[in-house]
This record gives C-alpha cells, structure tokens and sequence, in this order.
C-alpha cells in the first residue's frame, strides 16, 4: 500500500490553509501505487489528489513534472493539474516531504484492456507527444540504455536467484542494445510509464493520464514500445497482435510512424521489456521483508522480451508496413 508517510489532520488542516479550495472534508489513503504517498482529499471545493513525494523522486524534477503537466492540460490533455496555493506556488512541504495538491480525475483503470483499449492508448500517446512540444524544461530519461548496466549492476550478482541463468541472459541483451541501440529519431517528452494503471477509462472510453513521474525527453517511439509491452500481451504471456495492430494504427492516425521508427520498432520493443525486467529485479531483491510495498513480477518482463527477440520486423507487433503486403 502507497502511504509511507502519515500526516495528522492537525498538519493537514493547517496545509490546507495556504489553498483557495476550502477547509477540509475528508482524507483518505490510497493503497494503490508504489512510489509515492498518495491520499484522495475531500475539500468543500470537491476531490483533489494529495501527494507527498518520497525519496525515490528527486526533489530537483519537480519542476519538471509539475510544469509538463500544467503545459499538457493547457493543451487539452485530460491529466491532473497541480493546484497552486495563494503566493502562486505549485510545490509544497508537508510532514517532512515535498507535496503536491492536483486536481482529481474522474474514472477507473482497466485490469484486462481489450483491443479498444489498446486503440485509444496508442492515440491518446500520439496526442500526449503533440501536446508535449515546446515545453521548456528538459530532463534526461535516467532510465534508458546509459541507466541500465549500473541499474543491472545493483542486483547482478543475485539475479540467478530469481531464475537460473538469469544473469548471462541480461548480460547478452545489455550487449545487444548497447550495439544496435537507434539513434536519431524523432525525440521529445514522453511519459514513460504509460502503463493500465496509469490510464483511466469511463464507459469504455479513456478518460484521462495520470502519474507523469518518469516523463522525460526521449525517443518518442520508445514510449509506444513500452505501452505495447505493457498492454498488448495476454496474461498467459502471448502477444496479441490485433491488440498491438490496434495500437500501432491508433498511434499512426494521430502521429505517423517514420521509417526509421518502424525499422527500430523490435530494439525499441526489447530495451524497453529490458528496462522493466530491471527495475523489477532490483526491486524484487531488495525490498526488504515485510515492506508495505506489492512486488511486481521481473519475470513477466524477461517472457516478453524472449518474444522481442523473436520479432525481425514491426509486422510482429501488428504495423502493416508499405509494399510488403504483410
Ligand atoms: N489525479 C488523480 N485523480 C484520481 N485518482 C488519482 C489521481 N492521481 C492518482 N490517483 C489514484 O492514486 C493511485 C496511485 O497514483 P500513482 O499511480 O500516481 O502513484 P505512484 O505512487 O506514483 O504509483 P506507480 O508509479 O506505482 O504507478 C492511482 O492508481 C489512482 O487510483
Ligand atoms: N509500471 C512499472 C512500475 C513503476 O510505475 C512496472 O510495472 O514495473
């Protein structure tokens, strides 16, 4: 459960005051999310979100997260809007921690996405990287293909714990990205977690963004590859390919894919599975017992990059690409 830090209502009140939304109504902790402390506010001006941020953020991105995501609701993405208090500030300090007030969205995320879920994902992304232009602040993706050999150091020599052989297989990928790693495509902010969680729908249709904490500037395809990773598989492990087609053709109506995209699509697909095969190894050894925090599988991420490299073309994801009749 996603609440580390525990606030009094005294504090809370007190916080509240710097605010123009009114005394508060109720507050209550979300058990939902891993990385930060999360609490769903009741004011006598509606639902907010408060958020408390813990040490994994580093305090130093804040402007970054809290202007992309002003700059996106300013240009029509439904995502959360950080209130600001009275002196004009978005950003402020509570029980010891950085702290944010945004604004609530209303819907739900969908545990089993189905092909029209996947379809409005990939456009809702292609509008996302459209809105994200111009935006001033720039941080670099410390999750990306430089991050991850230190990240695999971290739990190197553990990994064989998880599965046998664990270790050499990483070793062999980390090999493989470094050497075939693209370079030069079309690049600006991406979210970088776009996963079901993330997404929230209301009578079928998506209904808003949320938990922008790993947006940065990157290639704008490989966030397409980790929403393929993240929704076009089916829980016995198989990629479903109407899903990704889905996605693909939803994305390509808003954004169309370069040829160059397209060609990267399978490394892309394959980093990206790595990245999250690592973030979850390192989590899944070093959380120490009894942590609040729900583990999530590295293994599912090391299935489904067996299946990337299985992938010669983005015909495996589902593109139907130009002259081959596939
Ligand atoms: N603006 C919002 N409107 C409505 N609900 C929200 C909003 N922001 C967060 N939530 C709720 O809080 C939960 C956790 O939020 P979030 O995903 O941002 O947390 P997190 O700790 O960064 O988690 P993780 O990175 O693991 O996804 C969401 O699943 C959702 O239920
Ligand atoms: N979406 C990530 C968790 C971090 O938000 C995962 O599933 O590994």
């Amino acid at each position: 459960m996603a609440v580390y830090t525990d606030v009094s209502d005294e504090e809370l009140s007190d916080f509240l005051t710097r605010y123009d939304i009114g005394a508060l109504v109720s507050c209550k902790g979300i058990a939902e999310g891993v990385e930060n402390s999360n609490f769903l506010l009741g004011t006598e001006a509606g639902r907010f979100i408060l958020t408390l941020y813990e040490k994994r953020v580093d305090e130093a991105d804040l402007p970054f997260f809290l202007g992309l995501m002003d700059h996106l609701a300013g240009r029509g993405i439904n995502c959360p809007e950080p209130i600001r208090d009275r002196d004009g500030r978005a950003l402020g300090r509570l029980a010891g921690r950085p702290a944010t007030i945004v604004s609530f969205l209303d819907g739900m995320w969908v545990k089993r996405p189905e092909v029209s879920h996947c379809g409005q994902v990939g456009e809702a992304l292609a509008r996302l990287h459209q809105a994200g232009e111009g935006f001033a602040i720039r941080r670099r993706n410390g999750l990306g293909p430089d991050g991850w050999p230190p990240l695999y150091a971290g739990s190197a020599d553990r990994a064989d714990e998880v599965l046998a052989g664990l270790g050499g297989e990483i070793e062999t990928e980390l090999a493989f990205v470094a050497a075939h790693w693209p370079k030069g495509l079309p690049d600006g902010v991406i979210h970088a977690d776009l996963f079901p969680d993330n997404v929230f729908f209301l009578k079928g249709q998506l209904s808003g963004l949320i938990d922008f904490y790993f947006a940065c500037n990157d290639f704008l395809a490989y966030d397409l590859a980790i929403c393929l990773n993240a929704w076009c598989f089916e829980p016995d492990g198989a990629f479903n390919i109407t899903k990704g087609r889905a996605m693909l053709t939803g994305y390509a109506a808003g954004r169309p894919l370069t040829d160059a995209e397209i060609e990267a699509l399978p490394v892309l697909c394959r980093g990206s599975a790595l990245r999250f095969l690592l973030t979850r190894l390192y989590d899944w050894l070093m959380t120490p017992p009894g942590a609040l925090v729900r583990k999530k599988d590295p293994l599912e991420y090391y299935r489904k990059l067996r299946f990337h490299r299985t992938a010669a073309t983005a015909t495996a994801y589902g593109l139907e690409l130009a002259g081959t009749g596939a």
